[in-house]
């Protein structure tokens, strides 16, 4: 789709979203409340510091948070179905079938003793109710088509017999074997060198777009970021507090934090290797409550202007533009009035 143009149809919509870990008196509040919407074929980039919550976040939207965590509030909508409510064997049928994730480390995902040809095939059989004969050969296209070299013998191979990319390269194939709706790719190619990361993001952004498959992509990087997505979400604190489309995210960002995080902003189209800036100061304790703005502590706007605001009450979204919008109270509106009293002498 075109960078920053909403697709008309929403497949994920999530609204005021609570993820928490722990009990008592201070537990950690992961995820404060997001609300965040994926179009059909939409590619979003979700950046944040490390511990922001970003893979809470891909976490609880595939219902795969592990106790002590739970998710506590909001509601999250698939093509219109409540996740949330769905049973244990709902969730099992719709992982796989609608929704796909694939995380860091491919070796760790793949059963150390299943040939991958099979690991691909399984669900096809399973899912698709095909012949062993039919899904294998099916998995072996699959194989084909995410790059895997003579794929007929690599399909008999285990895990432990492929290099980092082939790895990465199945559980693409095993992701998108089913055609899912929507991918969750949590730093899919952090642990691969430089130049197969560039191929395998390639290969998942071609992917998607053959398939019409919708995107999430959690990543650290803001080459990939600039080369993959449509619109990009900035978390910071356990809250989205950016969000637009890419082009005027990685140039002109308004909140403070997304503006000194994507600070190194690479040019649109580059591929790879641009890390986030590192802010000064570090991420807020998260079971520690937080009545304004999270980032005040470490923002230099609110020093600058001596906003007190800030500390005190959380800050709404401003629309900055048509799709886009910052949570911060430093932001003028669109008729340029302030949305809080710029109380001097915090
Ligand atoms: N199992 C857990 N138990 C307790 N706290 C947790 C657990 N998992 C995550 N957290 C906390 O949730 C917060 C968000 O973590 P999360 O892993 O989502 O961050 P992240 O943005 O994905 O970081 P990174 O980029 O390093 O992966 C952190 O404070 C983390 O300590």
């Amino acid at each position: 789709m075109t960078a920053g143009i909403r697709s008309p149809h929403t497949l994920l919509d999530i609204k005021g979203l609570k993820t928490q870990f722990g009990s008592g008196r201070n537990p950690v509040n992961a995820v404060q409340g997001i609300d965040l919407k994926i179009g059909a074929g939409e590619i979003l980039g979700l950046v944040g510091e490390s511990g922001s919550g970003k893979s809470v976040l891909a976490l609880s939207i595939l219902r795969l948070i592990q106790s002590p965590g739970r998710i506590i509030g909001g509601s999250i909508l698939f093509d219109g179905k409540d996740v949330l409510a769905m049973s244990n064997r709902e969730l099992s049928g719709w992982r796989g079938r609608d929704i796909g994730i694939i995380f860091q480390q491919p070796q760790s995902c793949l059963n150390p003793v299943r040939r991958i040809g099979w690991q691909v095939a399984e669900p096809l059989r399973q899912q698709e109710k095909l012949s062993r004969k039919a899904a294998w050969d099916k998995a072996v296209t699959l194989l084909h088509s995410v790059g895997i070299p003579a794929p007929e013998e690599k399909a008999l191979a285990y895990p432990h017999q492929l290099s980092g990319g082939q790895a990465q390269r199945v559980m693409i194939a095993v992701a998108l074997a089913l055609r899912p709706r929507l991918l969750i790719a949590d730093e899919p190619t952090t642990a691969l060198d430089v130049t197969i990361q560039a191929q395998i993001l390639e290969l998942l952004r071609d992917s998607c777009r053959d398939f019409g498959t919708s995107l999430m992509l959690v990543t650290h990087d803001l080459g990939v970021v600039a080369r993959l997505a449509d619109r990009v979400a900035v978390m910071y604190a356990g809250r989205i507090v950016e969000e637009g489309p890419v082009a005027p995210m990685l140039t002109a960002p308004s909140h403070p934090y997304a503006r000194g995080l994507l600070d190194a902003a690479p040019r649109l189209g580059q591929m790879g290797g641009l890390r986030l800036r590192d802010i000064p100061g570090s991420i807020p304790d998260l079971s520690q409550p937080m009545p304004g703005c999270a980032f005040a502590p470490r923002c230099e706007l609110r020093a600058n202007l001596g906003l007190s605001a800030c500390l005190g009450e959380l800050p709404p979204f401003i629309p900055i533009s048509e799709h886009h919008s910052a949570r911060c109270w430093a932001l003028p509106q669109a008729d340029g009035i302030y949305s809080t009293p710029m109380t001097m002498g915090a």
